[in-house]
């Protein structure tokens, strides 16, 4: 799951790792992803250290089915941070995991920026080829290799042995790490994954055999 719009989406600004939250649409969204994936029982769940990804993923479990077997859902984030990054839970307990591999992209000097003040000041080919390009970083940034190169290791770790024992796992996470995420998955070329968008509010569910390669891909909305 990409997070829902932030507030920053919404002022159309690079965000990168500023910690910005949801805006009011963006946490509708959450919640009806939270209703589109009810009745899925999960087993784990990994997310950002970034708060519109956790804020997401707080709304999602918040809906589903099974989220009073999960935890106690708090009301404050604080101490459900602290239960969950604390919990020795059980298999009938939701285990979360926080990680800065999976975090957005690090858009570096553009972080703050209006995307189209962007787009004056550089020109429309260059803000695209920052944004989308799969190897050429923006100014002090991460490229999507880059990315990729925290994100896959993490997943190829903290997340495939899972899928191989049969787990349900929910990421939720950022537009660019998802897309060097499913770049992998679904083993796209450069050119692929460069024309690929990943909307807000578009939960991407994918299915894995034990050896955890992919068998099918469903995109909800
Ligand atoms: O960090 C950001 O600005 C967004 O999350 C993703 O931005 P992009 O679509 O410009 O890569």
């Amino acid at each position: 799951m990409r997070h829902g719009q932030s507030v920053w989406n919404k002022q159309n600004r690079f965000t990168g790792w500023v910690d910005v939250s949801l805006s009011q649409e963006g946490m509708a969204e959450a919640t009806m992803t939270g209703k589109l994936l009810r009745e899925m029982r999960f087993d784990l769940a990994f997310t950002s250290l970034l708060l519109r990804a956790q804020d997401t993923l707080y709304e999602i479990l918040k809906q589903n089915l099974y989220c009073d077997q999960y935890m106690r859902i708090h009301e404050t984030r604080s101490e459900w941070y602290e239960h969950f990054t604390s919990t020795q839970a059980d298999l009938m307990e939701l285990k979360i995991y926080l990680s800065e591999k999976l975090n957005e992209r690090y858009y570096g000097d553009l972080q703050g920026k209006n995307k189209e003040a962007a787009r004056k000041e550089f020109g429309d080919e260059r803000v695209h080829l920052w944004r989308r390009s799969y190897d050429i970083p923006p100014p002090g940034g991460e490229s999507l290799e880059m990315t990729a190169l925290r994100v896959i290791p993490y997943y190829d770790t903290q997340i495939k042995p899972y899928l191989k024992k049969g787990a349900s796992v929910l990421v939720s996470a950022h537009g660019n790490s998802l897309r060097a995420l499913i770049m992998h998955l679904e083993r796209l070329t450069p050119d692929q994954i460069q024309a690929y968008e990943w909307p807000t509010g578009s939960p991407h569910v994918y299915h894995f055999d034990s050896h955890g390669r992919l068998q099918h891909k469903n995109v909800l909305s």
